[in-house]
C-alpha cells in the first residue's frame, strides 16, 4: 500500500525543505519528499522512484485501509492541501506511569494522548514504580508499548540503581535491553563522585546522561520559583542558582568524562549561559525547554491563586528568565523542546500548593501551544519542526526526524490555522492537570502518521482515499470530503 500525500507545505528542516511539495509513502516508509508530482497517479509513479505495487503488497502500513482499490495499485491520496506535511514530531521526555502508577497514566492513554498531539514518538523517564533501573523491565516495558502505545515510545532506563543516587545502573545491559539514554529524572544525582561513575559508565556504553539539575540542600522545602512573587506570598522558595550549580558541576563532570550531557527542563536564564559556554568549550551538550517554562512565569502562579495546577519541577521562573528561555529557543541555543508530560491523579493535586504533586501534562497542547505564541516570531516554522523533531531525535540518536527517503514514514500533519479550545476532560491523557485549559490556541494535529499507518486524525482532519476515488471526486468536484477548510 502507497500514500500519496499531495499538496500540502512540506517543510523539513533536515532537508532545508520548506514549501510546497507532496510526500509519498510505501511500505511504512518515505519514498518520495519533494516538489509537487504530476497531476495523475501514474505519473506520479513515473516520476518519483515508487516501488512497484506488487513487491509490497496491501498488508504494509498505510492510512485509511478503505478495501479494494479501482487504481489496482494500492495507492491512495490523502488531499494536504493547507497543511503543513511535517516529519513526525519527537517528545524525549514523558512520564508514562507505567509500571505501577497506571491511575495516572498508561502506555494506551499516554500513546494516545501523543498521537492527538501530534508526537509520532516520545521518551519515556524510568521513575516508574519499581523504577526502570534493570535490563529485564526495561525489555518489557519497549514490548508492552509497542504492543499498546498508538506511537513509537523509547525508553530512557535509570542513571542509578532504584533512582537512589548512589550505585551506577548496569548501562550496558540496559542498552542491550533497548535503552537509549539514561537519567534519574525526579531526581537530582547529588553526590559529585556519583555522577562521575554515572558519566564514565554511560560514555563506556555509548548512552547519553539526562540530567534533572537540581541541588537538593538549595531547594530544599521549594514549591516555586524563590524570588519577589514567593516572598510577597510567603510560599517556600527554590532558587535558580539550585539548577545552575549542577549543570555546571555537570558540564565540568562530563567533559572530563567525555559524556554526553543533556541538561532536562532548563528553566533559568544562567543555566542556558552555562550551556552556551558548554557549547563553546566543545563540550557535548544539549538542552531541552518546556512549553510551560516558555509561556508561564511565577507572577502567573500568584494570578493563578496559586492553584497546583501552575506547580511544576522546576518551577516556573522569573519574568526574565523567560525572556531569556525565549531568546535562547531563537538563537539555536535550545536543541529541542520537551514537555515533561507529568501526570497526576486528581487527589494529589486536590491539596494546598505547597503539599501537591509537582508536575503537569503537557502532550495534547505543546504543538498548540507553540504555534499560537511563537510561530512565527520568534520562530518560523522550520524551527518550531526542528526543535520538535529533528532536535529530540539527534539528541537521543533516535531514526526519525526527518522525511528524507528511507526514513520511517513517521509524518504529522498540521493545521496551522485550526482555532481550538483547550478543554482537559476531552484529553486523551488520564491527566488533566494543566495550567492551559480554556485557553484558546491556534493550530494543531489534524493527522498523525507512524510507519505510514494513520494512528490520530482529529474530527474534519483529512481522509485518505484510493487514488481512482480522488479522480471521480475530482471530476465530480467534491474535494470537500478530505475535510480541509
Ligand atoms: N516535572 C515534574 O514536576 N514532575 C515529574 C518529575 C520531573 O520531571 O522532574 C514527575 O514525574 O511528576
Ligand atoms: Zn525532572
Ligand atoms: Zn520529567
Amino acid at each position: 500500500m502507497r500514500l500519496w500525500i499531495r499538496g500540502g507545505r512540506l517543510i523539513d528542516p533536515s532537508q532545508g525543505l520548506d514549501g510546497p511539495g507532496d510526500l509519498v509513502i510505501a511500505g511504512g516508509r518515505i519514498v518520495y519528499a519533494g516538489p509537487p508530482l504530476p497531476g495523475a497517479p501514474a505519473a506520479a509513479q513515473a516520476g518519483s522512484r515508487l516501488p512497484d505495487a506488487g513487491a509490497l503488497g496491501d498488508g504494509a502500513a498505510a492510512g485509511g485501509g478503505t478495501g479494494p482499490n479501482p487504481a489496482g495499485a494500492g495507492l491512495q491520496v490523502l488531499d494536504a492541501r493547507g497543511l503543513w506535511v511535517v516529519p513526525g514530531l519527537i517528545d524525549p521526555h514523558v512520564h508514562l506511569r507505567t509500571p505501577g502508577e497506571t491511575h495516572k497514566e498508561t502506555l494506551a492513554t499516554g500513546g494516545a494522548a501523543a498521537a492527538a498531539g501530534g508526537f509520532t514518538a516520545v521518551a519515556c523517564m524510568p521513575n516508574t514504580r519499581p523504577p526502570l533501573d534493570d535490563a529485564i523491565r526495561v525489555e518489557w516495558l519497549a514490548m508492552k508499548a509497542a504492543a499498546e502505545a498508538a506511537v513509537r515510545v523509547y525508553v530512557v532506563a535509570a542513571a542509578t540503581r532504584g533512582l537512589a543516587g548512589d550505585e551506577p545502573a548496569p548501562y550496558a545491559a540496559l542498552k542491550a535491553a533497548g535503552a537509549v539514554a539514561v537519567s534519574d529524572d525526579g531526581r537530582p544525582i547529588a553526590r559529585a563522585g556519583v555522577m562521575v561513575r554515572v558519566l564514565e559508565g554511560a560514555a563506556a556504553a555509548g548512552l547519553p546522561v539526562l540530567v534533572h539539575a537540581e541541588e537538593p540542600e538549595l531547594s530544599a522545602g521549594g514549591a516555586m520559583h524563590a524570588g519577589a512573587v514567593a516572598a510577597a506570598a510567603g510560599m517556600p522558595g527554590s532558587p535558580a542558582t539550585a539548577e545552575a550549580v549542577m549543570v555546571a558541576r555537570d558540564l565540568l563532570l562530563a567533559e572530563q568524562a567525555g559524556a554526553r550531557l543533556h541538561v532536562l527542563h532548563a528553566s533559568a536564564a544562567v543555566t542556558l549561559d552555562l550551556v552556551r559556554w558548554g557549547k563553546a568549550r566543545g563540550i557535548p551538550v544539549t538542552v531541552e525547554v518546556t512549553p510551560h517554562h516558555l509561556l508561564l512565569c511565577d507572577e502567573d502562579v500568584a494570578a493563578a491563586g496559586f492553584h497546583p495546577h501552575w506547580k511544576m519541577n522546576p518551577p516556573l521562573r522569573s519574568r526574565r528568565d523567560r525572556e531569556a528561555l525565549l531568546e535562547a529557543v531563537a538563537d539555536g541555543t535550545v536543541d529541542a523542546v520537551a514537555t515533561d508530560h507529568a501526570p497526576h491523579h486528581g487527589m494529589d493535586k486536590d491539596c494546598p500548593f505547597p503539599e501537591a504533586a509537582f508536575g503537569v501534562v503537557g502532550l495534547e497542547t505543546a504543538l498548540g501551544l507553540l504555534l499560537t505564541h511563537l510561530v512565527p516570531r520568534p520562530l518560523s516554522p522550520a524551527r518550531l519542526v526542528e526543535l520538535m523533531a529533528a532536535g529530540p531525535a539527534r539528541i537521543l540518536g533516535l531514526p526519525g526526524g526527518t522525511l528524507r527517503p528511507g526514513a520511517p514514514a513517521d509524518v504529522t500533519l498540521i493545521d496551522p490555522q485550526r482555532r481550538w479550545v483547550v478543554e482537559p476532560e476531552r484529553f486523551a491523557s488520564l491527566g488533566r492537570n494543566t495550567p492551559f485549559a480554556g485557553w484558546t490556541l491556534r493550530g494543531r494535529a489534524v493527522g498523525t502518521l507512524v510507519g505510514g499507518r494513520m494512528v490520530f486524525r482529529l474530527d474534519g482532519g483529512p481522509v485518505p482515499v484510493p487514488a481512482g476515488e480522488t479522480a471521480a471526486q475530482e471530476a465530480a468536484g467534491t474535494q470537500e470530503t478530505a475535510g480541509i477548510v
